[in-house]
């Protein structure tokens, strides 16, 4: 007689994650104030910086998932490196994650799955990002020769390993944002997919000044003194231009896609500049934090990741999330009617209108969505209201948890305001190297 499988493991609960709050250090364009600081010691000052806010010296957090996209070789593990010099407990586990870009919103998402799940009580999300510091990759050859003399036992043996070097071997790789698969870099890829949507240069300007002025109002009220701890001298990002103006852009000459011509319409100003920067997420259960006494700004609702064959297909390197943003929020029962503030990473200006472009047209909503038409219209008012990557900077993996702090800060107020009758939802969509894309809703409390 067949018998009922007794379970193998203790059935679990499904409750919910909060965002307790954020904390980062200002975003320094390449090579200025952070040129002498390492991805380690920035991850470390975000982490401290978070630590001071909420009172978590000696603090055991259940877990630490952060990441960087340009890792040297000798982090082995970098963000557990970072909780033993911050003032968290060592007995925090701590693991590295890498998404690309993406890498901020991934942590945020497995860390609040595990809180869901009941694993963990609280977590730390992160990421960071060094491009003064970028890791250089030595030639094969120079590798093979190390290598060799490394397991070399006689003098015989170590001079047969030097004597395959070659002058080519002692070049370095220098670092890069091409993708391996097709050799173009993450701006030659947008620029044709900008060309392929029909995206202005003046649209790609505006919108990258839309950036600047929101996030230049949003110090100015002072909406960033609890999500930002100044670092190195720095106590804003460097990157931010209060003053540029639509002159001063339309001035700039074209940096991405000039084999276009006349049509090449991606520069300095309408492109993510190469930046350094940490930010920290603290994530918890309800009853964490209550039993702490901490605010809750948000809870984490659901997430989706998703994939394009940029390699062979027609969508852009930086389309995913075209894709990913209706398969969520068709899970959830939700239009784009019912999102209050996108947060959409403004990888390139070209980047966010093409996304918005593909939403509206009534063809890709069709044969590549499977609806019935056009998935919808962004209100441009709910659109990156407290700025962007644009202005802010785009320290690759630590732009996710600049997002989902300042998005859950952002929901915390307008949910307190009362003037909806349910709580604020918000939308998070970050696009990523190698053709991905990860997407999360946000509610306020
Ligand atoms: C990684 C993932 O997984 C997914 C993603 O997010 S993809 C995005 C990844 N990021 C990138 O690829 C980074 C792309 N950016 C770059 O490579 C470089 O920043 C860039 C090529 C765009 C520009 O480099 P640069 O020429 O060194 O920039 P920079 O010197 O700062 O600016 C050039 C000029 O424009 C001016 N400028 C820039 N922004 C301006 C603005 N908003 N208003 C007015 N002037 C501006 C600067 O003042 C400068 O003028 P001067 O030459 O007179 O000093």
């Amino acid at each position: 007689m067949p018998t009922t499988p007794r379970p193998t493991a203790p059935a679990t609960t499904v409750r919910k994650a909060v965002v307790v709050g954020g904390n980062r250090i200002p975003f320094a364009r390449a090579n200025s104030a952070y040129t002498k600081a390492s991805n380690q010691d920035m991850l470390t000052a975000a982490l401290d910086g978070l630590v001071a806010r909420f009172g978590l010296q000696d603090e055991r957090i259940g877990e630490v998932a952060a990441g960087a996209v340009l890792k040297h070789p000798r982090n082995f593990n970098l963000t557990r490196e970072a909780v033993l010099g911050s003032a968290l407990s060592p007995e925090t586990p701590a693991y590295d994650v890498q998404q690309a870009c993406a890498t901020g919103l991934e942590t945020v998402l497995q860390l609040t799955d595990k809180i869901k799940l009941g694993r963990i009580e609280s977590a730390i999300a992160g990421g960071v990002d060094s491009a003064s510091d970028a890791p250089i990759v030595v030639s094969e050859g120079l590798r093979d020769a190390i290598l060799e003399l490394n397991r070399a036992k006689t003098l015989q043996q170590k001079l047969k390993a030097v004597s395959r070097l070659r002058p080519k071997d002692l070049v370095p790789d220098a670092p890069g944002t091409a993708e391996p698969r097709t050799g173009l870099s993450m701006g030659e890829h947008q620029a044709l997919t900008t060309k392929q949507w029909g995206i202005s240069r003046e649209a790609q300007d505006e919108l990258a000044l839309a950036s600047h002025r929101n996030l230049a109002a949003a110090y100015e009220r002072g909406f960033f003194d609890d999500l930002v701890t100044p670092y190195r001298g720095l106590a804003k990002d460097g990157n931010l231009r209060p003053d540029t103006t639509p002159e001063k852009m339309a001035k700039l000459s074209p940096v991405f896609g000039k084999h276009l011509g006349s049509e090449a319409t991606m520069t300095a100003g309408n492109s993510t500049p190469l930046t350094d920067g940490a930010a920290a997420v603290l994530l918890a259960s309800e009853d964490w934090a209550a039993a702490r006494d901490l605010p809750v700004l948000a809870e984490v609702v659901d997430g989706e990741a998703a994939a394009v064959d940029f390699v062979h297909g027609k969508d852009g390197l930086l389309m995913a999330p075209a894709f990913a943003v209706p398969r969520l929020l068709g899970r959830l029962g939700l239009t784009l009617e019912d999102i209050d503030y996108f947060e959409i990473h403004e990888a390139f200006a070209g980047t966010v209108l093409a996304t918005l472009a593909a939403w509206e047209d009534e063809e890709f909503g069709r044969e590549r969505l499977g609806l019935d038409g056009a998935f919808g219209k962004v209100d441009r008012a709910k659109l990156n209201v407290n700025g962007s990557s644009l202005a802010a900077g785009h320290p690759f993996a630590a732009t996710g948890g600049r997002i989902v702090a300042t998005l859950a800060k952002q929901l915390h107020e307008r949910t307190q305001a009362g003037d909806l009758d349910r709580p604020a939802r918000g939308l998070i969509s970050v696009c990523a190297a190698g053709g991905m894309g990860v997407v999360a809703v946000l509610e306020g409390r």
